[in-house]
């Protein structure tokens, strides 16, 4: 069984692991006293709450899980479907059910990530992560995202049994498969593959005559979530392989990711823009020129310190969702 905290991250001095002096503080002393790794309460040098009244605990408790959902791909994806849905046409209603229903779903896996990684981010000094710094419990996490899951499967519904199935599918073979376990191999890009491909079709199988989405659709959003795999994994790597986690880009390593990535979104573009059917719109090939150029750029940078390719995959990442957006009318 893997040894945790790992040897080398036992061994990092609190300077070299970059921590704030009180938190890092905490978190030693909660390493130390064997409290698995998470201060739940005040370890010596810890900065010192004030008892709170409970409207103030609740007010904190609430923006502690709006923090651990991963607000930001949270808000990113479901802004996106809901905006792919309204332009396949399902309507004022039918564009808001799959808004929400994708909501409780990133809500889900979001906490359980958190949840289930809370040992991990305490120990590499994750203080963006309230599980890590003992502001909410994984417990309490875990509640909270089997309570989302639980609401995303009515909200899915709302567009029919297949679109459920469809998003159901992505929820819980994508999102909390990874969370569960297939994070730390070599097939971690996969549930995003399948997380992301399955969304055209739980937006197309909500319409009239339940349609299938075209193949370009689900095979340019699949690339989409492994790109963002690629990305998010991107700033951690070094933290992740510290703490025993050993998904596919920590395989690869940081230089060949900064190259990856940029290539992978810029084949989820080509897609969907060349794949439908007919000649390619202009508005098309002005999207795909820029993510050539953008993700040119990124490739193209020899300082192996560079956030470059970084910032340039992400651009690409952002090209590949406005195309999905635009191509929306034409998904069946
Ligand atoms: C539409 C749909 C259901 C998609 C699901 C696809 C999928 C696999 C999502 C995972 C989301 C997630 C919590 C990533 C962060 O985990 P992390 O632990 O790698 O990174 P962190 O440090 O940001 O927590």
């Amino acid at each position: 069984m893997r040894e945790y905290p790992s040897p080398a991250v036992r061994r990092t001095p609190r300077r070299a692991r970059g921590l704030p002096r009180r938190v890092s503080a905490a978190v030693e002393a909660a390493l130390e006293y064997g409290v698995g790794g998470v201060p739940r309460s005040p370890a010596p040098g810890a900065p010192t709450a004030r008892p709170a009244s409970g409207v103030r605990r609740l007010a904190a408790n609430c923006r502690a899980l709006a923090r651990a959902c991963h607000p930001l791909p949270s808000a990113a994806v479901t802004a996106m479907v809901t905006a792919v849905a309204a332009g396949a046409g399902r309507g004022t209603a039918g564009s808001a059910g799959v808004g929400a229903a994708v909501l409780a779903g990133q809500l889900s896996v979001g906490w359980c990530n958190d949840a289930v990684d809370a040992r991990r981010d305490a120990v590499a000094g994750r203080f963006d992560k309230p599980a890590a710094t003992g502001e909410l419990s994984p417990r309490a996490l875990g509640l909270a995202a089997g309570a989302a899951l639980a609401a995303c499967v009515p909200l899915s519904l709302l567009g029919g049994r297949e679109a459920a199935a469809a998003h159901l599918t992505g929820v819980v073979f994508g999102g909390w498969a990874y969370d569960l376990g297939l994070k730390g191999t070599v097939l971690s890009p996969l549930p995003y593959a399948v997380g992301f491909g399955v969304l055209p079709a739980f937006v197309t199988l909500g319409l009239p005559g339940a349609p299938w989405p075209a193949w370009w659709a689900v095979s340019g959003a699949a690339l989409l979530g492994v790109g963002a795999h690629l990305v998010n994994v991107l700033p951690d790597l070094d933290a992740d392989r510290a703490t025993g986690v050993r998904g596919l880009p920590h395989r690869l390593g940081a230089a060949r990711v900064r190259r990856i990535a940029p290539a992978v979104l810029l084949t989820a573009v080509a897609t969907m823009a060349l794949g439908p059917a007919g000649a390619a719109r202009p508005t098309d090939w002005a999207v795909l020129a820029a993510a050539a150029a953008t993700a040119g750029l990124g490739v193209g940078v020899p300082d192996a310190d560079s956030t470059v390719p970084f910032r340039a995959a992400v651009a690409v990442a952002g090209l590949t969702v406005l195309l999905l957006v635009m191509r929306a009318d034409t998904l069946t």
